[in-house]
């Protein structure tokens, strides 16, 4: 598994974002380190997707939000994710009207090195079989837990240092859902730094080096994933127990 460094690749602090005069997120305070698996939990409106959009540049915000040390304020979303700050956002948005190859080579847009794309793209058929097996289907037409997983390869094709997942276990079976908490562990032991946002509370947080609840827009609990899945208010409000 991959060990946590002392690197902060992501540092929220003071997060405020309001649409229009309602306040969605009201002071969120959060760090990722280079390495870690960290997970966002909370119930429906928390302000968790709306904290994701303003770290990936796509949403006005007060306080601060650094990325490898650097404020991102002024830096646009395709900018950020040139850094390597990528998102998969809650409903997947594969290009429909493209075939699974093709999802995966726009993926590596930001990239020129033609071999090492190719080789990516093998890469990512062996962590996702599925993939392989629907290379050439349009991606429109897969299952929802296939979208899903096709969505992380296009992301890891960019070679991301930071890796935010916005509820991929969202609208899946439970099957889906087994398959998607793999692949995420698999992702996060190649190596990979990743943010996980989720309603599936437990199984994030049985993952997860470090988790943060959030509720009302505040983050209200935080501490070793293990430590919260085990805290009696945690079990009380999020896995119904
Ligand atoms: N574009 C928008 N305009 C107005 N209000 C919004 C907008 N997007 C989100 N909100 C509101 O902001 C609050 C936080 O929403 P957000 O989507 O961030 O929550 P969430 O924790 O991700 O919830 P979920 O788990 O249901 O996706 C909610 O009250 C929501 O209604």
């Amino acid at each position: 598994m991959a060990q946590p460094s002392n690197e902060i690749l992501l540092q929220v602090q003071g997060l405020k974002v309001a649409y229009g005069g309602i306040e969605a997120v009201k002071g969120v305070d959060l760090e990722v380190r280079a390495g870690e698996l960290v997970t966002l939990i909370g119930s429906n409106g928390a302000g968790k997707t709306t904290t994701m959009k303003a770290v990936t540049g796509t949403l006005p915000f007060d306080g601060e939000i650094r990325y490898l040390g650097e404020s991102i304020r002024g830096k646009g979303a395709w900018d950020l994710v040139h850094k390597g700050l990528v998102m998969v956002p809650e409903g997947r948005g594969v290009f429909a009207r493209m075939t699974i190859v093709e999802n995966l080579q726009m993926g590596a847009y930001t990239r020129k090195d033609k071999a090492g794309i190719k080789a990516d793209i093998e890469r990512m058929f062996g962590i996702f079989p599925r993939l392989r097996e629907r290379k050439d289907q349009l991606a429109g037409t897969m299952s929802g837990g296939e979208q899903q997983m096709l969505a992380m390869a296009r992301a890891l094709m960019s070679q991301p240092k930071l890796l935010l997942l916005d509820e991929p276990s969202m609208g899946l079976s439970p099957i889906m859902v087994d398959k998607i908490f793999e692949v995420v562990r698999d992702v996060y032991a190649l190596g990979v730094t990743i943010l996980l946002v989720e309603q599936n509370a437990s199984r994030a947080l049985a993952l997860a080096d470090r988790g943060y609840v959030m509720d009302s827009g505040l983050i209200t609990m935080s501490g070793p994933g293990q430590e919260l899945l085990n805290d009696a208010r945690v079990r009380a409000a999020y896995l119904g127990q």
